[in-house]
């Protein structure tokens, strides 16, 4: 808009200019015309004054609007044009601090609320636990979840991760059903032989690498739930293609045969084929299992066809194949990446592996050493469920939630626009010194005090969008460290704290190996 004004007064204060200069050669011979020249001029040079201050004046109001807008939304840098800081987010993912390093980098600079600019949009970052509540809360309807584009394309459109809010609602009510307390229940002692039979085979084994370890172990939990693959062929290319998926999530979304994206795409086809197959068995009522998350996806779905439930339709096979690939991504990485950050920290506190191996000892005194862990059992560790906890907000494996803002709005005293991605820095608010006193010591007794700052502990998100699996996870988490603590001594045998370059959730580069020493055959039934 200055531009064209200024174009305006440009053309204005040439006009005269060039009148008074084609007038000049007639001064002589014409006085009549001198005067009317002169007069001319006067008035174009009065016109010129005033449009001269005038442009100013327009000048400096715009200016100073300008001024007002920036200082109002939060500080940070939008980068180069169109690329933003994503070459900075790329070499923070591909270096060994991890990820968040980007966020936190900018969070030392900038403070707490600030604006930055990822694959072409604009990502604010906020870091109280007042906006937490506000965006994931979302009361006010002002925001949707929000994934990169790439993201939504790994994990399939009809995923509950990229649906919009009403599509959102109706996948998650049909999946919510899953997570019942008598699915947990199960659960428990399946997971729970898995770990026995996973830590029998470390006996003979000096060392293991727990980060490999407990992802076979979770992987293999995952598909056994979900579709009620448990070996063989299907569950390598699982744990295979899996892993490739989960790289591609934060690569350039670039189709390229050989680029990380590509290879990401072409290994959801293959989940999708075993997927796919395993749905098309139950639709034709081949190999029907009563169990799994499948069965129970498709059973609900043929009940809503023939109008026998109450609770609107089942999911279509699309949405069912999706969600599937989501919970297996969603459920596995995450929670072995928390049970390695767990060892490493109990191995770097020996007085909390104390009081935790007390714990776990008298429980292990009262259940029966024939039988498995059951939903009683993990009610039954309230110390351990502390540790756990404490894991959590250490580690903080999903460090930010993304969301976006539906409309204009205010958060930390700054304006945040329509349209702009305003993430959730969960780490933040776990290491904030105001809400956790001492926030970089592993100390579950904090949790003694269960009236916590409200929207302090994010670790599996908050408000409508809460990680479904949850009580899972933390059940997961119980059993093994049950298992393993009461099992085998162990020593972490690298210390390196560097991140797993391309990791989508915080995890430990060096995969944290260990040095393990058998302590009794009783326990392991
Ligand atoms: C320690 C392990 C886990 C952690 C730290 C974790 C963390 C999270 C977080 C933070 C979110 C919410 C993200 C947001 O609001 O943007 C989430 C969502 C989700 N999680 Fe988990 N999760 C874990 C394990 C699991 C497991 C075992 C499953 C399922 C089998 C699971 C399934 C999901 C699903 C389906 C969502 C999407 C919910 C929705 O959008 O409505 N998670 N998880």
């Amino acid at each position: 808009m200055f531009f064209k004004i200024a174009q305006q007064n440009f053309h204005i204060i040439l006009l005269p200019t060039q009148a008074a200069e084609q007038n000049c050669s007639c001064r002589k011979n014409m006085p009549s015309m001198l005067r009317y020249h002169e007069a001319y001029s006067f008035g174009c040079y009065a016109v010129i004054i005033v449009l001269g201050a005038l442009s100013c004046l327009i000048y400096h109001i715009i200016k100073s609007n300008n001024q007002e807008s920036t200082a109002d939304i939060p500080p940070g840098s939008q980068g180069l044009p169109l690329i933003g800081e994503t070459l900075q987010f790329m070499a923070a993912i591909n270096s060994g601090k991890g990820f968040y390093e980007f966020v936190r980098l900018r969070r030392l600079r900038h403070g707490n609320c600030f604006r930055t600019n990822i694959f072409g949009e604009t990502d604010v970052f906020v870091s109280s636990t007042e906006s937490a509540k506000a965006i994931l809360n979302n009361d006010s309807g002002k925001f949707s979840k929000r994934y990169i584009r790439s993201i939504g394309e790994l994990v399939g459109n009809q995923s509950l991760l990229c649906a919009s809010h009403q599509h959102h609602k109706l996948i998650r009510s049909q999946l919510s059903n899953l997570f019942s307390t008598s699915s947990l229940s199960v659960f428990i002692k399946q997971f729970d032989q898995l770990i026995v039979d996973a830590l029998r085979g470390w006996e003979h084994r000096s060392t293991v690498v727990i980060q490999d370890e407990a992802l076979k172990i979770t992987c293999k939990a995952m598909c056994k739930m979900l579709i009620s693959v448990e070996s063989g062929y299907e569950l390598e290319v699982l744990e295979k293609e899996v892993a490739h998926v989960c790289e591609a999530m934060l690569a350039l979304p670039l189709r390229l045969p050989g680029t990380r994206f590509y290879k990401g795409l072409q290994a959801r086809k293959k989940i999708m084929a075993i997927v796919g197959k395993a749905m098309n068995e139950r639709r034709r009522g081949l190999h029907a299992n009563g169990e799994d998350f499948l069965q129970r996806l498709v059973d609900e779905d043929d009940k809503a066809c023939n109008g026998a439930t109450t609770n609107g339709g089942g999911l279509t096979d699309e949405e069912i194949q999706d969600n599937i690939l989501t919970m297996i991504i969603a459920g596995q990485d995450t929670t072995a990446s928390a049970m390695t950050w767990m060892v490493k920290f109990l191995d770097e506190n020996p007085e909390v592996l104390d009081t935790l191996l007390r714990e776990q000892l008298d429980l292990a005194r009262k259940v029966s050493s024939k039988s498995f862990l059951t939903l009683e059992s993990i009610n039954d560790m309230p110390y351990a469920s502390k540790v756990v906890k404490e894991s959590l907000r250490l580690a903080s494996i999903v460090p930010w939630f993304p969301r976006l803002a539906l409309e204009d709005c205010e958060m930390e005293g700054f304006k945040i626009k329509r349209g702009w991605n305003v993430n959730v820095d969960a780490k933040s608010v776990h290491l904030d010194p105001t809400v956790y006193n001492d926030p970089n010591k592993f100390n579950p007794s904090r949790f003694d005090d269960e009236s916590k700052v409200p929207y302090s502990f994010l670790a599996f998100g908050m408000g409508g969008r809460t990680c479904l699996g949850m009580n899972m996870a933390k059940a997961m988490m119980l059993v093994f460290l049950h298992r393993l603590i009461t099992t085998y001594r162990w020593k972490v045998i690298n210390p390196d704290v560097s991140i797993e370059k391309w990791g989508l959730f915080s995890k430990l580069r060096s995969g944290c190996p260990v040095t393990v020493t058998c302590i009794t055959e009783n326990v392991i039934p």
